[in-house]
This record gives C-alpha cells, structure tokens and sequence, in this order.
C-alpha cells in the first residue's frame, strides 16, 4: 500500500503546479463538510487513474496539455502526475530529476552483462483506441524479453518471485484523448507491443513439496522467459529457457527442473543474491525496513545515503551474518548452524506438530516458565542484581527439564515451542550484536522466513540486540524477510527492469485474496470477481462476521508472508499479534511523484500519520460513515444497472473489512497514513471494477464548466 503514484499533498512551491491543495492537512484542518471529503476523494479518484506513459519527449506536450486542461476545466484538476520516460544515460526532464542519474553501481558481482534499464522509452507514444479497456502503450525500442521468474530454493522454503505484465489499463478520459490527438496517433493501428509496467509477485513453497512448485510454475507458464503467454498464446514452450535461481537448491534440483520442465537453472550464488535483495528493498521500497520493540512496530525509511555499512542476518534453515558496504560489497563475516532449521525440526520432534505455523502458533499459549531454568529459580527467588539479572531472566532454556520426575509428555508443547523459540531467537540476536560490535556496525537487518513477522520472534531479537549493545545498536526487519534471496536472483537478470527503481516506482497493492475469521483463512483463494462477490454474499446470509480479507495467496501456495497471531504473549516481551502481510508489489516505472521536489526520494505523502490512534478513529468513523454514499455513486456511475449494484455492495462489504482489520492492526499492511488508506479504497474499488466511482459527477462538472456556470465551485 506503499508510494501512492502523486498522491494527496501539493505544495504550491512546486512551479507549475497551480492551485495547491494540501487534501489531507486541509481536511485535517477543516474537520470539512461531507461535501469537502468526497470532493476531495473525488480527486483522488481521478488522480489515481492509470497514468498515461509518455516519452521524454512528450513532457512538453505534457505540460500544454495540462494548462489546456486547466483553462478548460476546474482549477483544481489533479494533473501534477507527470509522467516521465527516461532514456538511457539520461538523468530526467529538464534538471527535474537530476539525482535519477541511470549510473549503476559499480562492483556488483552478479553478473550480467549490462547494466542499462530494461525498460526503454525511447520514442515512447500511446497507440490504439482510448475507448477501449486495454490501450496500448508502444515501446519501439522495447526488447521483449522481460524476466519472469526468479527462485530461491532453500533448505526449507522455495520462494519465487516473478513479473507479470498490467493487462487492466482502463482509459477513459478527455485529457487522455487530447494527449493521443497532440501525439498524432492513430487509432487504427493496433498493439504490437506490449503495455509497460507490472506486477511483481511473491510466492513461497514448502521445498519437500517441490512438486507443487513445479506445477504451479508450469500452469503460469512462468518457465517460458521471454514470453508471455498472454501475449504471445501461439508461441511455443522456450526450449532452452533459463530461470535464474540461487540456493542450495538450484544445485540439487537442476535435473529435475529440466526435467520436468524443460528449463536450465542458472545458478547464482546465495550471499551475492541476498545482499542484493536487501539493498534493493531498501532502496526502492517505501517503509520496508522496521524495529519491533515489545510489541510496538516502527517503520522507517532508510536515508539511502546512510544505508552502509550494515550487517544482514538471513535467518532461514541456518543463519547467515554478512557485513555490507555498499552494492555487491559484502562479506560473510559469521554464521550459526542454529536457525530456522532448529527450530522446526527440534519443535517437530518434541510436540509433534505438523507444520511450521502449527509449531509458532502453539508458542502462543506457551509459558516457558516451566520449562526455563530463570535466575530466580537458582537465586531461591532473589535477583543477582550485580551482575545485572532480574530474577525472571532465562539462566537456563530448557534448564528445568534436567529434573528426573518429568519426561517430554510431561510437558505441554506450548510451553516447549515458545522455550525453543526464545531460545533461538535470542541467541541469534545476541551472536548478531557481537558480530556487529566486531565491525562497528549499528544497525542489523534481520530477514528470512524463521521470523515469519511474527512479534515475539521480533521482540525477543531486538531485546537481545538492545540488551547486550545497551540500546547502541538497532535491529531492524524487512517486510520482505523471506524473499530477499529470491528478488537478487531476479535482479541478476541481465534485463530484470528494477535498475534505480525508487520508492514510488512500486506501488504495494492488496486483492481481495481470501477473507477469514477467527485467525483462519476459509476455503481457497477468491479467483475472479465473481468468486469474491459471492464469497462476500454467502458468508453475510450465513451471519458470520467478515472480520478481514487477507492478501491473495494463488492456491497450493504457502500464502505471501503475514502470520496471524491470535493472542499476545505475556511476560517481558509483549506481543502484539502483528502480522505483516505482504502484497503485490506493482511496478509503475515511468511515473515520477513531483520531479520537481527538491528531494523526492524523502517525500512523504502521508501528511497524517495514522499511528495516531485519535487520527485513525477520526479517518475510519469519517470513511465509514462515507461509505453509503460512496457506493452510491459508485453505482451510479457504472449506469446504476443491478450488476453494479451487486459490485458495489461487495465493494462495501470488503473496504469495511479492510478497515476492521486495520482498526485491529494498524500496521498489517505496512507503515499507515492517510494517503494509504484511500489509495486502499480505490483499489478495492478497482477490484469490483469500479473505474471512476466520481465519474458521474465530473460529467456533470465538466458540462457545467463547458456551460460557464461553475467556474467558481467552493464545494
Ligand atoms: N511454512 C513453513 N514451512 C517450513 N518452515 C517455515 C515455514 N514458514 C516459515 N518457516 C521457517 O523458515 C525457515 C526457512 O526460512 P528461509 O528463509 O526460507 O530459509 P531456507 O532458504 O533455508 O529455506 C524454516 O527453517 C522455518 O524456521
Ligand atoms: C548454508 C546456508 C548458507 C544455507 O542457507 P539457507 O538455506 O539456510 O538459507 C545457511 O544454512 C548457513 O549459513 N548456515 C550456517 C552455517 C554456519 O555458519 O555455521
């Protein structure tokens, strides 16, 4: 739900960014009229549409066109999008973008063999009908081959990142008209090129159920690089197709992937793909990174002129601590065989759980009291204050079971997974600190799957960091934890289109996938929107709350990366059942938020941040109360037909979930402010195939504008 494209506040220091409107401080302010509020999420609405890409040759018919717009229409009218192409070793529009320079870092041992954006824009122009739902944008300089799908194969998890390209671009509107008519394209003259931008999925398989992976690699067809099926339905399977993978899998599997797939893995090393994962989410990822300190999430954007040196600790089936100084420098400066791996495979043996969130949910109703040998139980109740320990600190994990009256079943398995579980994430987090004080390094990223955003396993890490470093280091988290191998092998594509991406470049979304209650998730994902409308019907006529639509995980699939964690974990460490879901990351490589910020890289759109729980109140009971009506019109603008009905009350049924489960976590979706949350209203509007829920009212608008008599509208 990150980087809203040109999102809420306008700043009328920007040159040629007329009438300014500050819409969330305004409305802040103003505690403004119903009226004010949908007007001003009117303009969302039309701000968020698809941008029109354009070459960078095109800014300047750009920027006529606007104040063609502008003279026409109200002077309000959201244009402050510009859309930038960029050319190679161009650094942007007229000193707009000078810090955008296409330089790569230099020293980056994945191997490629260029390191020029993939995306080129060269000549970049609008071609097809505008009327219709799919316009096409012609890149004539745009080679096909853009990557598809990257692996990580672990010792215990395949996670696979992979691209799919926009096919919903919906354009319906005059000013886009008037920037085909200034471009002279015609409309006869059909597609042959494919629409820029898309979306990078994230999708993780259990590795002992390789099978699954494959079959879900080949019914997407995701093995075919280079081509796109939907594209390209005609063209046969690319027989010598080549998936880049790393991990140790990508050695021990090869035969089979050729095997049953017909495709060869091109194997990157692990340690070069997870220093690029992590620099890159750090770069180009809005509030990836946060810290976890009992119970209470931060998140942060890393200034990326501060980002070296830090120390990386992947924690997956073992735990690999790597020391970073800049792109492609890197070293492994220590490890520990005691990881991941430890923990599920010790936890399986000693509670017989089934699987990995079975085994982490179990912890949850676990009192490791019984099981811990703690200072007080040797110091007869007392602290040994001297050496700094309280009575309650762990002297001993698993310390009480040297006790001969007990055996394993006389122990519950709750109080043994959360025991084990301390027990590693602690000591990871305090080899981590030592490592770091070795280096002189202050800040930890901590990532892989063992942490599974799940707050004890988080806050008993940063304690360990905070404790031994006595609050001078930090350990921080990444939202993409378990994927930062995947998405460097991805990005050791020659042609991967990530290069210099920035953090407005992806913007995170989040479909319907399948809603659930009481911490589970019912039936198998929602597919189309047929499915999710009588999802949403069926479970209301039974009286069952909706209490939350989580992220699309596609069938057979581990889900995405959010754990939900039902209740909180007592003790010194509070949990507060956070789970950090992760969506679809969609690329919009050619917009540029306000190029001429002095510095875009730092803007912040959210003007109000919602981890006030005053705001947040303020925010939901204003979109709540909102909502009729806005479905109203939202119907209305579809024709008022009963089939738009029928969209626009599962559109209300699950924004309302959307905002129950935000109400009950702020932070389930990422960092939250204002802009996010309306963003996350026009996608799931999006979702029910809503285009433009204002349209209607900006036909009217437009007709009064062109009959001169609302020229001066202060609604
Ligand atoms: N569904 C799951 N199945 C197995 N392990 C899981 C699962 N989810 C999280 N984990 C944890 O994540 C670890 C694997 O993390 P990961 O980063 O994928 O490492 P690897 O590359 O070794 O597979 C496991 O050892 C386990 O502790
Ligand atoms: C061998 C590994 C790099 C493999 O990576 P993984 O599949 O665990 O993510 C990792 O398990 C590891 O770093 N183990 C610790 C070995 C040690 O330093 O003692």
């Amino acid at each position: 739900m990150h980087g809203i494209p040109a999102t809420l506040a306008f700043n009328d220091k920007i040159p040629y960014t007329r009438p300014t409107i500050t819409v969330a401080g305004w409305v802040r302010k103003q505690r403004v009229s119903e009226v004010g509020v949908q007007r001003i999420l009117g303009l969302m609405a039309s701000l968020s549409e698809d941008p029109v890409v354009l070459g960078i040759n095109d800014i300047k018919e750009k920027k006529e066109e606007e104040t063609e717009i502008d003279n026409n229409n109200n002077k309000e009218h959201i244009d402050k999008v510009v859309v930038i192409g960029r050319e190679e070793g161009q650094s942007g529009g007229g000193g707009q973008c000078g810090e955008r320079d296409m330089a790569h870092p230099t020293g980056n041992p994945i191997h490629r063999s260029g390191s020029r954006p993939q995306l080129d824009l060269s000549k970049a122009a609008i071609q097809g009908n505008f009327e219709e739902r799919n316009p096409t944008i012609l890149l004539p300089n745009q080679s096909d081959d853009i990557s598809h799908l990257a692996l990580d194969i672990g010792g215990s998890l395949i996670k696979l990142v992979y691209f799919s390209r926009h096919e919903d671009h919906s354009v319906n509107d005059k000013r886009k008209k008037i920037v085909k008519e200034r471009l002279g394209v015609s409309n006869g003259n059909r597609r042959s090129y494919p629409i820029l931008g898309g979306r990078l999925h994230f999708v993780k398989f259990e590795t002992n159920k390789l099978n699954e992976c494959l079959d879900f690699i080949s019914s997407k067809q995701l093995h075919r690089a280079g081509l796109d099926s939907r594209w390209h339905p005609e063209s046969p399977a690319n027989e010598n197709a080549i998936i880049k993978a790393t991990g140790g899998g990508a050695y021990k599997f090869a035969d089979l992937f050729k095997e049953r797939l017909g495709v060869s893995l091109d194997k990157e090393d692990e340690m070069d793909c997870l220093v690029a994962g992590a620099n890159f989410l750090l770069k180009a990822i809005r509030h990836e990174a946060f810290t976890h300190m009992e119970g209470q999430k931060e998140f942060f954007q890393i200034d990326q002129n501060d980002l070296f040196p830090y120390l990386l600790v992947n924690i997956g089936s073992g735990v690999s601590m790597i020391k970073v100084d800049g792109d492609g420098k890197f070293q492994r400066v220590s490890g520990t065989n005691v990881g991941g791996g430890t923990y599920w495979g010790l936890g399986r043996l000693l509670t017989k759980c089934k699987s990995f969130d079975e085994l982490l949910e179990l912890s949850q109703r676990g009192d490791n009291r019984t099981i811990d040998m703690l200072v007080g139980d040797i110091y007869g109740g007392m602290d040994y204050s001297k050496i700094g320990l309280s009575a309650s600190t762990i002297a001993s994990s698993f310390g009480k079971a040297i006790s001969e009256n007990k055996e394993l079943e006389d122990y519950r398995p709750e109080d043994i997974s959360l025991s084990l579980l301390r027990m590693i994430s602690y000591n990871i987090g305090q080899i981590s600190y030592l490592n770091a004080l070795r280096f002189g390094i202050k800040r930890i990223f901590f990532g892989g799957f063992f942490i599974r955003g799940h707050a004890y396993t988080m806050d008993t890490i940063s304690f360990a960091v905070h404790f031994w470093s006595k609050g001078e280091a930090q350990a921080m988290f990444l939202r993409h934890e378990g994927f930062l191998g995947a998405l460097g092998a991805f990005m050791s594509y020659e042609k991967h289109g990530l290069d210099d991406l920035m953090v407005h470049h992806l913007v995170e979304r989040f479909p319907m996938g399948a809603p659930y209650t009481g911490g589970k998730i019912h039936g198998p994902p929602l597919g189309n929107l047929n499915e999710k409308i009588s999802w949403m019907e069926k479970f209301v006529r039974k009286g069952n709350e909706i209490i939350a639509p989580v992220p699309m995980a596609p069938p057979g699939t581990t889900g995405l990366g959010g754990f939900e964690v039902p209740s909180s974990k007592g003790g010194t460490l509070r949990s507060d059942a956070s789970a950090l879901n992760v969506g679809v990351l969609h690329l919009v490589p050619t917009l540029e938020v306000f190029p001429l910020l002095r510095d875009p890289k730092t803007y912040e759109p959210n003007t109000i941040d919602l981890a006030d729980h005053s705001e947040l109140d303020y925010w939901f009971t204003v979109l709540s109360d909102h909502l009729p009506d806005l479905v109203d019109k939202a119907v209305a603008s579809e024709g008022g037909t009963d089939d738009a009905k029928r969209r626009g009350d599962a559109f209300a049924r699950a924004f309302s979930a959307h905002l129950a489960r935000l109400m009950e976590e702020p932070a389930a979706y990422g960092k939250l402010g204002l802009a996010n949350l309306l963003e996350l209203r026009e996608e799931c509007l999006r979702e029910f195939q809503f285009v433009d829920a204002y349209r209607s009212i900006k036909q009217r608008k437009d007709m009064h504008n062109s009959s001169g008599t609302l020229n001066n509208c202060s609604c």
